[in-house]
């Protein structure tokens, strides 16, 4: 097994990642190579003189720059370290704590992300597009071990040896090699096949992490080829995850699977006959039992985007939203408006409740229209007449989908500091189960408590399914165009307490329960930040009391990341 590196060995050239980024720093299109080089230097320089020794290291700067230059660099339009790619591909160390890191949370803390987004002189599009980057947090009796590592997914391993896109990835398909151009193996019937086959697919599993039941720790993303397994401490990849279960030819899943110590529940959306499979894998296994099937209700083509779900304690919640899967723009190799979706709200929005235990539909109503990523929770509720109600609680961003392209990598880097991000709320459906057609979407929180964003969210993962009081989520302090602060939602006294510090970008607050506790906010949230000076931190707020309690300086930058689970030590 490969060892890290250390910070010393990651200031030679060889662990340090090609230059062809360059462009990568900077958002304004009209400015030449030549501008772009001068920038980059004088930036590095900038960010070194900012930010620690050991993070000097990192990003190698000669020399610092003289005022003048600083002055200049100041007034332009610099790309904030969170969308920017990471400099080296591991690092391994002990993080300088201010504060002080509770003596119970020990175990460790793991990000997954996209992290590296240009390859051979491409610079990629969305975010979405990045390199799966993982980075740990191992908390050991008040001290913090951290490192972070690219995901050697065969995607990556075939850029990285050809200097180019050889996968498809959420928002780019890959051109042709010039000296296969006159067989051109992207066009016509050939390149259907291998989409379908799912041969052309990415397996860049960059979206969340997981620990199953029995241990195993798994990257995953939307294609069913992106479920690859690693190794928490040295966040080494071990290899594919690989299902015994014949339903890999279904080559898209959702990136949010349900996980508790004894099973794993997923849904495998059917692009052919518009549909989901809800499927359940125990711990300790590799076979997914399809529990049921739900048949899409509209008429369109595709079944609607599925990026995650909810459960109860007895039921599935599977969502069928407007932002349905196009089979017309799966074959585009140029990138639409809504990339490989489109949005089809004549056709209407549902959710469907399947019995975890039969299999079998009992409910499926229509909704207003709704986008959401991500569900927060759900649970059993009896309505005023004591008949069994669902509560599904998500991110919803208000029916729009421009969230999409505002994710954009461009997008992001060139609106830093306008108010340019659409608003978002928690949502908060209400499905009968006594045949009614219709449910009920309402605003849980008012949603200008939070600054109008919500996403990337947790609870305490002991009301998995249950009733629950509080979300943590990415809010914001306006203006802004990507969520800016950390929010703690009350959703039963309707209160939000929020984190802000002028210029960071925290990713998901993710909550660890204390052990024992009894209180649903006795633990600990745990975020990295990723700063304007482009430096990086995690930051532990208390569950409770949503203040802060330690931080942990990284000695150099990590962009924005995904989403994160907690490996406990036992
Ligand atoms: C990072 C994240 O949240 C989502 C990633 C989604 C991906 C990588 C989706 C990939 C896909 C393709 C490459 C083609 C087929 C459709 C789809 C699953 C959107
Ligand atoms: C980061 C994000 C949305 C932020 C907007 O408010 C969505 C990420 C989705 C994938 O996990
Ligand atoms: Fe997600």
């Amino acid at each position: 097994m490969a060892s890290l590196i250390t910070t010393k060995e990651m200031m030679s050239h060889h662990h340090v990642l090609s230059s062809s980024r360059l462009t990568n720093l900077y958002s304004d299109n009209s400015i030449n190579d030549q501008q772009i080089k001068t920038k980059y230097q004088v930036s590095h320089r900038l960010f070194a003189r900012r930010i620690s020794g050991a993070a000097r290291a990192v990003i190698n700067s000669p020399m610092p720059p003289s005022v003048p230059e600083i002055e200049k660099l100041e007034g332009e339009r610099r790309c904030h370290v969170a969308w920017a790619s990471v400099q080296q591909e591991k690092w391994e160390g002990e993080l300088t704590v201010q504060g002080k890191i509770p003596t119970w949370l020990n175990g460790t803390y793991l990000r997954n992300g996209p992290g590296l987004w240009n390859i051979g002189g491409h610079d990629f599009r969305h975010l979405f597009d990045g390199y799966s980057t993982l980075v740990k947090l191992q908390f050991e009796g008040g001290r913090v071990f951290a490192g972070h590592r690219l995901l050697e997914s065969d995607a990556y391993k075939a850029a990285k040896k050809h200097n180019r896109l050889c996968y498809r990835e959420f928002s780019e398909t890959p051109k042709p090699a010039i000296r296969n151009s006159f067989k051109n193996p992207f066009s016509g019937i050939g390149e259907i096949l291998r989409l379908f086959s799912g041969e052309s697919l990415t397996d860049n599993a960059n979206t969340g992490v997981i620990r199953l039941g029995d241990g195993r720790v798994m990257c995953l993303t939307e294609t069913q080829k992106g479920s690859i397994l690693v190794d928490h401490e040295t966040l080494e990849t071990i290899g594919k995850f690989e299902y015994d279960d014949g339903l890999s030819d279904h080559m898209i899943q959702s990136a949010h699977p349900i996980v508790t110590e004894t099973e794993m529940w997923t849904l495998i959306p059917d692009l052919v006959k518009p549909g989901y499979r809800v499927v359940r894998m125990e711990a300790g296994s590799n076979r997914r039992e399809v529990v049921g099937r739900v048949k899409c209700r509209s008429g369109s083509w595709g079944p609607g985007w599925v990026h995650s779900f909810a459960v109860t304690e007895n039921y599935v919640v599977v969502p069928e939203m407007p932002l349905r899967y196009s089979v017309k723009n799966l074959l585009r190799a140029e990138p639409t408006p809504l990339y490989k979706f489109e949005w089809c709200p004549q056709d209407g929005a549902f959710l469907h409740v399947m019995s975890k235990l039969t299999g079998v539909v009992v409910a499926s109503v229509e909704v207003p229209a709704y986008v959401t990523f991500h569900f927060i929770n759900a649970y059993e509720d009896a309505d005023e007449n004591g008949a069994t109600v669902i509560i599904a609680d998500c991110c919803e961003h208000n029916a729009d989908t421009r969230i999409l392209d505002m994710l954009r990598l461009h997008t992001l880097r060139s609106s830093h500091g306008q108010d340019v991000l659409p608003d978002a709320r928690i949502g908060r459906f209400r499905i009968p189960l006594d045949g009614s057609k219709y449910g009920r979407l309402e605003t849980a929180v008012e949603a200008e408590k939070h600054g109008r964003a919500m996403d990337m969210c947790s609870i305490n993962p002991l009301h998995l399914g249950q009733k629950y009081r509080y979300v943590y989520a990415c809010g914001a302090k306006r203006p802004c165009n990507f969520p800016n602060a950390l929010s703690k939602v009350d959703i039963v006294e309707k209160k939000v307490k929020n984190w802000h510090e002028h210029g960071m970008i925290p990713s998901e607050p993710f909550f660890v329960p204390r052990p024992g506790a009894i209180h649903e906010d006795d633990g600990v949230v745990i975020s990295i930040i990723s700063e304007e000076n482009g430096g990086s931190f995690a930051i532990l707020l208390d569950g409770s009391s949503f203040e802060e309690i330690a931080r942990a300086t990284f000695p150099y930058g990590l962009p924005y990341g995904l989403h994160g689970c907690w490996i406990p030590k036992h």
